[in-house]
């Protein structure tokens, strides 16, 4: 393809996602009338596919100079990245299968905007910005941090003294992992998981490792699809939920066993490894859709095999013993770099929720260490998401504002 048709191909994908976000679109709207990002310079290191694409141009249209680059080698689509690099003020480095010094090469690149407003995924911007370019540091106002890792990552900075500058945690905002993590990953793991390997799921057995919110959502989704669940725990509470929602509850050494399909969503290291390699069933198929390509400990799998080939895209075959383990899109969250990540209307809210809090780091002075979303900003996106859907609700009548306030009355 030449350089316009790939271009027009990344355009079209943008125009498909913003048509579907429409509470980005409320917010956009007010950025163009209200340019609340003028003069501030905005680093980026998200997925790059179109649904960050919007929230890019959000960001422009509010005013803002931005610098974007990916937060996984596996998950940019290049025509999306080559769209948003043609627009005003905007700048992307994104490439799919970029080697780790290109990604980290880009995230530098990224950095020499010299922000002061960060967006990150996983924190990598951030530690760069920690470690090798900390004369960048004075200039930050803040950041936001999309996800559940990169908010461990920088908890941890926080508790060690090691964070110096101020990061909302866009994760936690109610109207962000509610659905993002559970909906959106429930979907377009499976969504991904299916296309890649064009297998039935009903009737296999599927092993959730870890039920948070994106383990419940991937429960959930394989429940309906007719797949037998085994949830892996290590905390005692969520275990006994998997339990109670139906599932059987069994440490992976055990669960190893019996598993056909395995979505690992801990956020955690080493969570597949060699002890259960060894005892899986020949043709185990394995997917990560949580954190990095930590979750399923590929050295061990590669020191194990006598052969590894790839038997489709996306789908390495290891050879160990007499058997096959599949693993999908090398260990890298599947949905994203196998799929084309969740759907549009669940990163509406995410990515309002972004959109918002950089507006808020814009316009208010925060001290350094990690902050919640402020609520008023994570229910107006509830309150825009609902109006879009067309749904009204209730509201306490003066006789129920009162009881609800009150504590007199009794039986
Ligand atoms: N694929 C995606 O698009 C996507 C979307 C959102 C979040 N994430 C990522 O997914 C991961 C999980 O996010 P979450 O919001 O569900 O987090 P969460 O904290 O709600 O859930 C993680 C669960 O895993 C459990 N766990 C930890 N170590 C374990 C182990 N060794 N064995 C079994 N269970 C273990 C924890 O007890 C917890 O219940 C994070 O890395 C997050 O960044 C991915
Ligand atoms: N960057 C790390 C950390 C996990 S990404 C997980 C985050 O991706 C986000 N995400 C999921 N799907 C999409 C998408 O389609 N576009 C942009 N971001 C997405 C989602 O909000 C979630 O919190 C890695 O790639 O391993």
């Amino acid at each position: 393809m030449i350089d316009e048709e790939i271009i027009e191909s990344g355009e079209q994908k943008i125009e498909w996602a913003r048509n579907h976000m429409p509470v980005l679109s409320i917010i956009r709207k007010e950025f163009e009338d209200e340019k609340p990002l003028k003069g501030h310079r905005i680093a980026m290191a998200l997925h790059v596919e179109a649904k960050t694409a919007v929230l890019v141009e959000t960001l422009a249209a509010g005013g803002a100079e931005v610098a974007i680059t990916g937060c996984n080698p596996l998950s940019t689509q290049n025509d999306v990245a080559m769209a948003l690099d043609t627009k005003d003020n905007i700048d992307c480095f994104a490439k799919y299968d970029c080697s780790s010094k290109e990604y980290y090469g880009s995230i530098d690149r990224v950095l020499d905007i010299d922000p002061d407003i960060t967006i990150d995924d996983g924190a990598d911007l951030i530690f760069k910005l920690h470690t090798e370019r900390t004369e960048l540091l004075d200039s930050i106002r803040g950041g936001c941090e999309e996800t559940t890792t990169g908010i461990h990552r920088l908890k941890a900075m926080e508790a060690e003294g090691a964070l110096k500058m101020p990061v909302i945690a866009v994760n936690d905002a109610m109207t962000k992992f509610l659905f993002d993590n559970r909906y959106g990953t429930g979907q377009s793991s499976w969504d991904a998981i299916m296309r890649t390997t064009n297998l039935l799921v009903a009737g296999k057995t599927v092993v959730i490792g870890g039920y948070g919110w994106c383990g419940r959502g991937a429960a959930m989704r394989a429940s309906g699809l007719g797949a037998n669940l085994i949830v892996t725990e290590v905390d005692p509470i969520r275990a006994l939920e998997a339990k109670m929602d139906g599932f059987r509850v069994m440490p992976m050494q055990k669960a190893a066993l019996y598993g056909d399909i395995f979505v690992m969503t801990t956020g955690n290291t080493d969570v597949l490894n060699r002890d259960h390699f060894e005892v899986m069933k020949d043709g185990a198929i394995l997917a990560n859709s949580g954190h990095f390509n930590v979750e399923i400990n590929l050295e061990d799998l590669v020191a194990l095999s006598s052969s590894v080939r790839d038997v489709r895209k996306n789908i390495k075959e290891y050879t160990v013993g007499g058997k096959h383990i599949n693993v999908l899109a090398d260990g890298r969250l599947v949905n994203l770099a196998a799929g084309d990540g969740h759907p549009a209307e669940v990163m509406d809210m995410s990515f309002a929720n972004q959109a918002q809090c950089a507006r808020y780091i814009a316009e208010n002075k925060l001290d350094v260490g990690v902050h919640p979303v402020p609520h008023d900003l994570d229910v107006r996106v509830a309150r825009l998401k609902l109006k879009s859907l067309d749904v009204e609700i209730d509201s306490y009548s003066p006789k129920q504002a009162e009881y609800m306030g009150g504590w007199e009355c009794g039986t």
